[in-house]
Order: structure tokens, then C-alpha cells, then sequence
């Protein structure tokens, strides 16, 4: 019998924090509609509130019984537009200036940048991609500490806008001394994953590690992929991160946007090849932020990220600013079920599984396969072998780790398929069926279902592991 019935999202969903959902409220909300991680984008949010709204998640997570992780986003060596009083509105033909160092100028629309050199790597004639492409402008004039820009396409200039300068390589450190400030906050409020904005290549990525590791973090380094020279560095990158972002916002200005859906698949599949989770983010309900209900294209984006089977789905301004935030995540879980019943792209065919623990994931995940298994349990001590598992993209089964240590829990929410569960080791087999019984009567497994039961913890030799097949058997 195919386990289609009562399907629980393998899909996870992020959803970033902001001034739209920074409530008690709101957040309990989005962790009850299905958000598995929150995000904190570090360009936007102020210290305190991001100590406050971690604290609150942590609360919550413990009030629904259910692990969330969090995740802060640094701002990276990217070119922002500063603070500003009032928004802007800009019609073609206005005149636009970006100050650095400081300057002060007395023209009607003018906003500081954090990127001193942008005098230098812009040239006169060049057009100034403002907010995600959303304000187009032309370079007019410049002197040492300004640009004056002639505005092309109408929009409203807000604060902390992001700018971009397709082809040019940033003269800012990986992380700067922002960046650090705000890792080591990070740190401070128990933070699971760390992501490194604008990634240029494996080094840096080593670099967040070490970083990490001196301070005693056990926080995952994900790199979003959001430039030409990322993806040229693509493979390295992959090999030196936990976690891909495939942050669409920038990469569809930073590239042909023609290329991006090119771009998207290859890093999808070559992160499901290497076993590395992958992120899907940005504008995969836009039109939500200000509209109820989803473009058909919207639907159809999730739907494809879905059927490529990437590990997560991020949403950005939907929940940061927008007005929906809670119907975006419903919308996402109600697409990703219903596209995850109908089958996947099967890229987890090209794992290359090398040493003994990746043959006994990948039989346990044959046998969970072929007997439509709902369920495949899991013992896992540091997650790796849930992770394993995850990677292989079962076809129909949820993975259950069971798991004694509540960070590992946590690091297990960006994961494919993975529900974590915090239990005490079992001390034999008899104990462990016992355990996983009474969980899954929980779960709504019924009785009669088989299930695959796996462990990474040796119960006699120390490299000894078991696969189980068992056929439940619920005693009233
Ligand atoms: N912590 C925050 N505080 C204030 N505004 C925020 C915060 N996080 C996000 N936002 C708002 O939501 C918008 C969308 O979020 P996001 O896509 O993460 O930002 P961006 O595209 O600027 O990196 C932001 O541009 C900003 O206006
Ligand atoms: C996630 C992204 O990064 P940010 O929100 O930091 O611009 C993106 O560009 O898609």
C-alpha cells in the first residue's frame, strides 16, 4: 500500500523575520502553519531586536513541541543604500545622488552608501541597478565622494536598499567588520545556521568555519550563491559550505536572467549530487506581499523547486514585510504536498556513495522504497546518518531521527524529509522497536504498516550497524 495518505511536507520552509511578523503572535502562527526555520537578515535587523525575536522563537519552538531552527543571514560585501527619514518616490528624469565618507550634499533625493569605492568602480554612462533591479539610473556625473544619476525607471527609494554592479568584484572583505559584530551575536543567541552573502569562493567559506569553531559554535556555514563569480566557483564552494542558498534575488541581476533557471538546476542537482542541503530562495510568492492570493507562474516556480526536490524553500519579503505572511506559508505547504506525492526529479540517483555508511543509507532507503514504507527510523547521535538518508530523497517515507542531543535537532530542520525527535539512546533493539512503536502511533502511522528502522549506534561491535524491517504492531 502507497503511504499517500495523512503526507507530512518533506519540502522545509524558511521564513524571514521582519517588521510583518516580529510578534508573539505571528511568530507562533508561522510556526504552526509549518515554518521549519526562521531567518534573520542582517542588513535589517538591530541587535536587540534580533536578541528579542530569537528569544521568542525559542519560546514558541518549546511551546508547539517542535524544533525550529534560526538562521542569520550576514549582509556580506554588499552595497547597500543607508538609512533614510522618508521614502523616496522617483520618476524618470529625477536627478539621484549616492554619497560616501560622509558628504553631505543639498540636492532634493540624495541616500549615503556603505561602499566608499563605488565612485571608483562606476564610471560615467553606466546604469546603477537599485532594490533588486527595481530602479534603474544612469551615471551622469562624479566627483570623490559622490554620483550623480539620472533615474531611469520610476520606484521608491527606501532604506538599506541593495545595490548592484553586475561583473564587478566588490573591494570589500568576505565578512566585514559588520559581519563579525553580527556573527558574534549570532553566537550569543544560539543560532543554528550562519549565511555568508556574496560568496566568492571556497576561502571564505573556511573562513566563516574557523570563526565559528574559535568561539566554540557548532553553527552550519551556508553560502548563497548569488553572483557570476559564485557560480563560476560553484563545486569548491559546495565542497566547503554545509548548505547552498541560491539567493535568486541577486543572482537574476547578477546574471543573465536568462541563465537562471539553468543556473538554479545545476546547483540543485550538484548539491543532491554531493549530499549538501540546498536552499531555494527568493520571489516564490512576490506578488503576495501585497496581493491575497499567488500568480499561476508563482505556483508553477515552487512547484518546479519542489519537483527538483531541494532540501528548503525561503521566503523573504512575503514574510518579512508583506501582508500575507501566514497564507504564503500555507501556500507553500499546500504546493510542496501536493507536488511531493507526484514524484521528483530523481537527482539523488547521482549520489556517489563512497564509504560503509553511505551503502547502508542507501540500502535502508532501497528497502524503505520498495515496501512504500511511511516511515524510515533513524538513531542518530551527531545526524549524520539522518542526513544521509535525507539525501538519498526516499520516495515515501518520513525520516524520523531520533536524536539525543536538541542542537543536533535543530541542525536537522533544514533537512529533506526529516523530522527530528529528542530520545535517550535505547539500550537494545527490543527498546528501540518499543520507542519507535509508540512514536509512530503518535505520528498516525497504523498498525500493520512496515517501516525501516536504522541506526548508527553500535549495540555490539563498534562498527556493527542494523537495518530493520518491521511491521508494526500496535499493542492496544
Ligand atoms: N529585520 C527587519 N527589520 C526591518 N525590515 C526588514 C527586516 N527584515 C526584512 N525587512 C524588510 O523586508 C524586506 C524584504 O526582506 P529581504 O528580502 O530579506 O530583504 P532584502 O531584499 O533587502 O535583502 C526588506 O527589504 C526590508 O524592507
Ligand atoms: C536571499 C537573498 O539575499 P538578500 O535578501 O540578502 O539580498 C537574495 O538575493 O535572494
Amino acid at each position: 500500500m502507497i503511504p499517500f495518505k495523512n503526507w507530512k511536507r518533506r519540502t522545509k520552509l524558511i521564513a524571514t523575520l521582519g517588521p510583518a511578523t516580529e510578534s508573539g503572535e505571528m511568530i507562533s502562527s508561522l510556526i504552526e502553519s509549518g515554518v521549519d526555520i526562521f531567518r534573520f537578515n542582517m542588513s535589517h535587523g538591530k541587535p536587540d531586536w534580533v536578541r528579542e525575536k530569537a528569544a521568542l522563537i525559542q519560546e514558541f519552538s518549546r511551546r508547539a513541541g517542535k524544533y525550529v531552527g534560526m538562521l542569520l543571514d550576514t549582509q556580506g560585501p554588499a552595497i547597500r543604500t543607508g538609512d533614510l527619514p522618508d521614502q523616496m518616490q522617483l520618476k524618470p528624469g529625477d536627478i539621484f545622488t549616492f554619497t560616501v565618507r560622509g558628504e553631505k550634499v543639498e540636492d532634493q533625493h540624495s541616500v549615503s552608501v556603505n561602499y566608499d569605492d563605488i565612485v571608483n568602480d562606476i564610471q560615467v554612462g553606466d546604469v546603477v541597478l537599485v532594490d533588486n533591479g527595481n530602479i534603474q539610473m544612469k551615471v551622469i556625473s562624479k566627483e570623490k565622494n559622490f554620483l550623480r544619476c539620472e533615474v531611469l525607471t520610476p520606484g521608491v527609494m527606501k532604506s538599506r536598499r541593495h545595490i548592484n554592479i553586475p561583473g564587478v568584484r566588490i573591494n570589500l572583505p568576505p565578512l566585514t567588520q559588520k559581519d563579525l559584530r553580527d556573527i558574534q551575536l549570532g553566537i550569543e543567541c544560539g543560532m543554528d545556521f550562519f549565511a555568508l552573502s556574496f560568496v566568492r569562493e571556497a576561502n571564505d567559506c573556511d573562513l566563516l568555519r574557523q570563526i565559528l569553531i574559535s568561539k566554540g559554535s557548532s553553527g552550519k556555514v551556508i553560502a548563497k550563491i548569488e553572483d557570476q563569480l559564485a557560480v563560476k566557483n560553484l563545486f569548491q564552494i559546495i565542497d566547503s559550505s554545509d548548505a547552498i542558498m541560491i539567493a535568486r534575488g541577486d543572482l537574476g541581476i547578477e546574471c543573465p536572467f536568462e541563465e537562471l533557471p539553468i543556473i538554479q538546476r545545476r546547483i540543485v542537482k550538484s548539491c543532491i549530487q554531493k549530499r549538501k542541503p540546498v536552499i531555494v530562495a527568493t520571489h516564490l510568492l512576490e506578488s503576495m506581499i501585497v496581493n491575497p492570493a499567488p500568480t499561476r507562474a508563482e505556483i508553477t516556480d515552487i512547484a518546479n523547486a519542489v519537483y527538483e526536490q531541494a532540501d528548503c524553500l525561503m521566503l523573504s519579503g512575503e514574510t518579512a514585510s508583506g501582508r500575507y505572511p501566514v497564507e504564503c506559508v500555507k501556500i507553500l505547504d499546500r504546493v510542496a504536498v501536493r507536488t511531493e506525492k507526484s514524484g521528483g526529479a530523481g537527482y539523488a540517483s547521482l549520489v556517489e556513495l563512497l564509504g560503509d555508511e553511505e551503502k547502508l543509507a542507501k540500502t535502508a532507503v532501497h528497502l524503505a522504497d520498495d515496501v512504500g514504507a511511511p516511515a524510515i527510523c533513524v538513531f542518530t547521535r551527531f545526524g549524520f546518518l539522518a542526513s544521509l538518508i535525507a539525501g538519498l530523497r526516499p520516495r515515501y517515507s518520513v525520516i524520523y531521527a531520533f536524536c539525543p542531543d536538541e542542537e543536533v535537532c535543530r541542525k536537522l530542520t533544514l533537512n529533506y524529509g526529516v523530522e527530528p525527535c529528542y530520545v535517550v539512546f535505547p539500550k537494545s533493539q527490543e527498546e528501540s522497536i518499543e520507542l519507535v512503536e509508540k512514536f509512530l502511533k503518535t505520528k498516525g502511522i497504523e498498525s500493520g504498516q512496515k517501516i525501516v528502522l536504522i541506526s548508527e549506534v553500535p549495540l555490539k561491535g563498534e562498527r556493527d550497524r542494523f537495518i530493520l524491517l518491521h511491521q508494526l504492531h500496535y499493542i492496544e
